[in-house]
């Protein structure tokens, strides 16, 4: 059995996923830091890997960009491929004082989008990670020596031209990153009874204006990869 949009067998995907937005990002990161990574999806060039990392089973797969994109693979990944972990792998915007390039462990999501409120009974959903990954990936940040920073981040819609106010917002409630997809991720997971983290790499600042080329993106972030892995697989016993 597959899916309209993962064509893998049920048994090919991990329980554990690694999902960055591009699926070049997957396809570096697979190729990098899996053992024997075996591709699993190529269905919309939504490329997916499955391999080993430290003798453990793990799948890394692109989302796509916004909640609508990821909402279908999260779905369709907890309910086809009964999949437990998702590790979001992504960038997002720096607000306030964070640097290009540091590494956000999302605490807490807000958004503009109205999709947990259409799954939620048109009430305000508190998304947040799930607390084992967060509590690992500040372990494995400070065994790696990346220095990471837990934070609230919000999830937007609109990439161009959205609240011209938002900035000041972000500001005002001291949220540190901003992108396209991590509030959806935890409503999802918490619909799912998955555990759920993003880690982010900061790729643009809001307001000094600096941005990480787009080829650093794709295959620059292996660092933010190992982390998420060490998050996701702590060795066992
Ligand atoms: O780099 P990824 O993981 O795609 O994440 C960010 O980059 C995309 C926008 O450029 C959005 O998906 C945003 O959330
Ligand atoms: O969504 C995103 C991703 C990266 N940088 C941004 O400013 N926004």
């Amino acid at each position: 059995m597959s899916t309209p949009h993962i064509e893998a067998a049920v048994g090919a995907i991990a329980d554990t996923v690694l999902l960055p937005g591009d699926p070049l990002r997957a396809r570096f990161l697979a190729h990098e830091l899996l053992e024997a990574p075996v591709q699993v999806n190529a269905r919309r060039n939504m490329l997916g890997y499955s391999g080993h990392w430290r003798g453990q089973p793990v799948t890394v797969m692109g989302g796509g960009m916004g909640i609508p994109s990821t909402a279908i693979y999260v779905t369709e990944l907890a309910r086809t491929y009964g999949v437990r972990r998702i590790i979001r792998v992504g960038t997002c915007g720096g607000v306030g004082d964070v640097e290009i390039g540091d590494v956000l462990l999302a605490q807490s999501g807000s958004t503009d989008s109205r999709f947990n409120r259409m799954q939620f009974g048109g009430h305000d959903l508190s998304t947040c990670a799930d607390f084992a990954l967060l509590r690992a990936a500040v372990d494995a940040a400070v065994e790696q020596g990346v220095p990471a920073r837990v934070a609230s981040v919000f999830s937007t819609d609109c990439f161009y031209d959205g609240d011209p106010q938002l900035l000041a917002h972000l500001r005002r409630h001291r949220i540190h990153g901003i992108e396209m997809e991590t509030a959806g991720l935890y409503g999802l997971a918490m619909r799912e009874g998955s555990a759920a983290l993003a880690v982010l790499a900061v790729s643009d600042h809001l307001e000094s204006g600096a941005s990480m080329p787009p080829e650093q993106r794709e295959q620059g972030l292996l660092a933010l990869g190992r982390l998420a892995l060490a998050a996701a697989l702590p060795a066992q016993g």
